[in-house]
């Protein structure tokens, strides 16, 4: 298995925007080189392009638009987010839902440019769904624990389990993560035991007053 991917989302948090975006990037970066483990962020589009040109960590957007470019209004498209540096995009994340056509053509864009998708789901059905499109990887995030600071790993392994096996029945290429609460080394260290390729995560590291702190709790026990 390669090296697990942990990958902070930012939301729109307000903790999570302008001079705290780059605080956290600074953070990730520090803790990514100080351990080896790949740590991501994935900021607003504001911060998109700051992020990219000044940290070497990988940076995704939260969400991109399969329309080519061209005569499109208030959309994001795989083209500028490549040409702002970003490894990759998110997909579907549960607070951003599409339609399969929508992230058909978001994975096929991203794909075409040699980015990362990240497809989220939020049971095993719909990672199965999301296999079959072949993304880089499917992120399984229970909705309800979204924010909770209930760790999906402890309150429902099965569900972890259960994705990875609904996602590799389809596709065995495709890499898992999982996400919703993860809050501590053990946490990543219980979803990484079961087999995922690494956790997508938000609210304990953008809301904590030491976001450095956290992350390097959270790679402590890979
Ligand atoms: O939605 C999430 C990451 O994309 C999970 O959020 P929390 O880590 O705040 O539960």
């Amino acid at each position: 298995m390669s090296s697990p991917l942990i990958l902070v989302n930012l939301k729109t948090y307000k903790e999570g925007m302008g001079n705290r975006a780059h605080m956290i990037a600074q953070a990730a970066q520090a803790v990514s080189q100080e351990s080896g483990v790949t740590i991501g962020v994935a900021p607003g589009y504001i911060d998109l392009h700051p992020l990219c040109h000044h940290f070497s960590i990988p940076v995704y957007a939260q969400h991109v638009d399969g329309c080519e470019p061209g005569a499109n209004t208030g959309h994001t498209t795989v083209e500028a987010i490549r040409a702002a540096g970003a490894a990759g995009s998110l997909v579907n994340h549960s607070e951003r839902r599409l339609t399969i056509a929508d992230i058909e053509a978001s994975i096929r864009g991203l794909r075409n440019q040699k980015l990362i998708s990240v497809v989220c789901s939020n049971n095993e059905s719909t990672s199965a769904g999301a296999a079959a499109l072949a993304p880089d990887y499917v992120a399984i995030e229970p909705p309800e624990l979204i924010g909770s600071g209930v760790s999906v790993s402890k309150a429902n392994p099965e569900i972890i389990k259960r994705s990875i096996a609904a996602v590799h029945a389809v596709n065995p290429n495709v890499r898992v993560l999982t996400g919703a609460g993860i809050q501590s080394g053990e946490c990543v260290k219980i979803a990484v035991d079961l087999g995922t390729d690494g956790v997508l995560l938000a609210s304990s590291v953008v809301k904590s007053k030491e976001p450095a702190a956290i992350l390097r709790d959270l790679v402590s026990k890979l």
